[in-house]
């Protein structure tokens, strides 16, 4: 089944601006639709050729020149959304772009587009699937290298490909099932189900790999650092330290810091967001009594904890499955116990810091594990854990030769799962939110 199957072909032909707004040397108004190729023979005045590039003057419907410009058309269906497509390579200034979507907008069977509205017909055309059109969304938002090449394996098919072979799998096994169903009154004829037991668990292990990684997730969106110790420790020095600004209050008053500062950073190209926290102790101020909570809470429900302390005591707080890295700060003033543990630092003077920088880019590299991890959206991870337990019920139920009917069933329940995460079924919401999230023109 192919995603086009969904719906049928638009009757509107939508344009929109596709490159940044604002000033600019060159900007590109894309128009795609049935009336694609007619737009360019109004406005640019030429029998459209398909990926001939021409530079026109460009005028309005009274004939008045609005800028010259390089026309483009691609026709259906190889184009970006299947559709017929016209760009406008004008320039860049805003009444320029103005001029040509004005006109646009005046030329019958034309509307400006929604968000995201010309991935989501590529999408209904059938040139992507839903995972692709996902990491065009995040190939737009790459901020960091790691980003930029994960977003782009993804629209080359990574994942794509692995639910592929996945769905190739379970059809292969659902056609042995049913040909032993089919011949069930035949004695003669029977055991292919047998046969089925290998690409069914080969699909089980795979699945249960992928939701075993959280790499992707953390490269899309960030490994967290929670900087926690006693008061005083000196870790919001130590944060301004990573950002290179002041973001947290520093003072020699012990239980300065009471609510969480968060500083994004990047190491080796993942997104990192360290979280300063209060001091920790017991307190009879209120205010900070609260902050001191919300610390202990946070350091639960990190990645890393940075555990700042000058005499290197182990934390005292619970650090859920958090990786701990103790620190002893502030090692050029404080007299360290031999009997602590941890790196010594000191922000003053800069010891240990090269190694406390590449201790953390170790850590935040080993839990984001870009090698092999494919699920970079906790939607994946839905479709994913739902498709598990009609794989662990087929399976069962094959090993201990119960009714095929009921494997051939929750196969088939399974492989829906893989269509909803590549968009071919299911709800028509999950587009809409993720199509909400796109910028106009793309
Ligand atoms: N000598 C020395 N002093 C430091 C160092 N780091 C921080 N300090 C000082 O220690 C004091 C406390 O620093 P903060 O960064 O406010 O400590 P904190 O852990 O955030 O404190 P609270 O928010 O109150 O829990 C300040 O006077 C800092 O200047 C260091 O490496 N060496
Ligand atoms: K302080
Ligand atoms: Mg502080």
């Amino acid at each position: 089944m192919t995603a086009s199957a969904r719906h049928a072909f638009s009757d509107d032909t939508i344009f929109a601006l596709s490159s940044g707004a604002g000033r600019a040397a060159l900007a590109v108004i894309r128009v795609s639709g049935p009336e694609a190729a007619a737009v360019v023979r109004t406005v640019a005045g030429l029998q459209p050729r398909a990926r001939v590039a021409a530079l026109r003057p460009l005028n309005d419907q009274a004939g008045q020149l609005i800028d010259r410009g390089l026309v483009l058309f691609f026709e259906a269906p190889a184009s970006f959304t299947g559709e017929d497509v016209a760009e406008f390579q004008i320039h860049g200034g805003q009444a320029v772009v103005a001029g040509l979507l004005r006109t646009l907008g005046q030329l019958p069977g034309l509307r400006p587009a929604r968000p995201g509205e010309f991935t989501r017909r590529a999408l209904l055309n059938g040139k992507l699937d839903l995972t692709q059109a996902e990491a065009i969304a995040d190939l737009i938002d790459s901020e960091t290298e790691q980003q930029r090449l994960q977003a782009l394996r993804q629209f080359d098919g990574a994942l794509s490909e692995r639910v592929g072979s996945w769905k190739d799998a379970l059809t292969e096994a659902l056609a042995l099932i049913e040909a032993d169903l089919d011949f069930s009154d035949e004695a003669d004829v029977s055991g292919s189900a047998n046969q089925a037991e290998a690409p069914l668990a080969r699909v089980h292990a795979d699945i249960k790999v992928q939701l075993g990684f959280h790499g992707a997730e953390r490269i899309r969106d960030g490994v967290t650092v929670v900087v926690a110790g006693p008061p005083n420790a000196g870790k919001s020095t130590l944060l301004n330290w990573w950002a290179g600004r002041d973001a947290a209050i520093v003072t020699e008053i012990p239980g300065t810091t009471r609510d969480f500062v968060e500083v994004d950073i990047e190491l080796d190209g993942i997104p990192v967001r360290l979280v300063d926290t209060a001091g920790l102790r017991d307190t009879a101020d209120p205010v900070e009594r609260i902050g001191v909570e919300r610390a202990r809470q946070r350091a639960q429900s990190t990645d890393i904890v940075l555990w700042l302390d000058p005499d290197g005591s182990e934390p005292n707080v619970p650090t859920g499955s958090a990786v701990v890295i103790p620190l002893r700060s502030k090692s050029d003033s404080v007299t360290t116990l031999s009997a602590g543990s941890g790196l010594c630092i000191s922000v003053l003077t800069g010891r240990g810091m090269d190694e406390l920088r590449a201790n953390l880019s170790e850590q935040v590299r080993r839990l984001a594990n870009p090698e092999g991890a494919l699920l970079t959206r906790a939607r994946h991870r839905v479709a994913l854990e739902s498709a598990r337990p009609h794989l662990d019920q087929a399976l069962a139920t094959l090993r201990v030769g119960g009714p095929l009917e009921f494997v051939a069933e929750d196969i088939r329940l399974a492989l829906r799962a893989l269509d909803e995460l590549l968009g071919f079924v299911g709800p028509e919401d999950v587009l809409d939110r993720l199509f909400a999230s796109f910028c106009i023109g793309k």
